[in-house]
């Protein structure tokens, strides 16, 4: 199957954002691509008291319009997250949404790790001031171009538990998905080790769009979308700027690898019950 990550620089303007997405999924179903993988917040990334007035639920326009997108397309399109009302009118869910190619809602998954660091001087980010943590691991059956694969959904933070990976590639998962708006100095430091680590580890690919240069204030992001394979091998990478990654993922050559050195079955402590395939 042909997949496509989009990396864009969004910023608090959601209409302008959403024509951006419009433009790079065109691109990417140009370019052959059946699924296309937007970053954390890529309908709105802006300051938390510009978040809570344009949260929405699932039924909002901002889903709608990528629902509209993936019926008009032809493709499979994840939503890497967007501000979701939650029961507290406080904050949102930062929630991740994958939408078939005709247009339905096939799979939710609610941030669980939330990101309250210094990062550096003079930035410091409180996620859990105005989100609220999801408690469920999710995974899917994504269905591209004849082919279907088991997806694990994360998103950006999330990708420092490596537990959570563990628990969805037991369960079956053979891609995870890490939509992020990773900053620039942790991006620069962590970013592709975590990635490739995590894909190493599970020997799952990791597809990973993440955002990229200036939002707003001091908040920026590292960009370097990108995807690896289940032996670590980097398949396609974009350091900045709007555009996307396409690449084909090979789930032969993922059973290859995990039948020359079937890790997930040699596990003897911490998580249990390797083999289960759920969905
Ligand atoms: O706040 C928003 O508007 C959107 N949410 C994000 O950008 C989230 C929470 S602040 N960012 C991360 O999780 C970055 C993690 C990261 O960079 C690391 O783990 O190093």
């Amino acid at each position: 199957m042909r997949v496509a990550l989009a990396q864009i620089a969004s910023t608090r303007d959601i209409e302008a954002n959403l024509k951006t997405c419009r433009r790079l999924a065109e691109d990417a179903v140009e370019q052959g691509a059946g699924w296309v993988i937007f970053p954390e917040c890529a309908p709105f990334l802006g300051p938390d008291r510009d978040k809570l007035p344009v949260a929405e639920t699932l039924q909002g326009s901002q889903i709608q319009t990528f629902q509209a997108l993936a019926r008009e397309l032809q493709a499979a399109i994840t939503v890497g997250s967007f501000a979701e009302r939650s029961p507290d009118p406080t904050r949102t869910f930062n929630t991740q949404v994958h939408i078939t190619p005709a247009g339905d809602i096939a799979a939710v998954y609610r941030k669980i790790h939330l990101f309250d660091a210094r990062v550096d001087g003079d930035l410091t980010l409180t996620e859990s001031a105005s989100v609220v943590g999801g408690q469920d691991a999710v995974l899917t059956a994504v269905q591209v171009q004849g082919e279907e694969a088991k997806v694990g959904l994360t998103i950006c933070y999330d990708l420092r538990f490596p537990e959570l990976y563990r628990e969805l590639a037991f369960r079956g998962a053979e891609m995870l998905t890490v939509p992020s708006a990773f900053t620039r100095p942790t991006g620069q430091a962590h970013w592709h080790t975590l990635l490739r680590a995590r894909a190493i580890e599970n020997q799952t690919f990791v597809l990973a769009p993440n955002q990229w240069g200036h939002h707003y204030g001091t908040r920026a992001s590292f960009g370097n979308s990108v995807i690896y394979d289940p032996w670590g091998e980097c398949l396609g990478c974009l350091e900045e700027g709007d555009g996307v990654v396409v690449a084909d993922l090979n789930l032969e050559r993922q059973r290859e690898v995990r039948q020359k050195m079937p890790v997930l079955t040699h596990q003897r402590r911490g998580l249990s019950a390797p083999g289960q395939h759920e969905v």
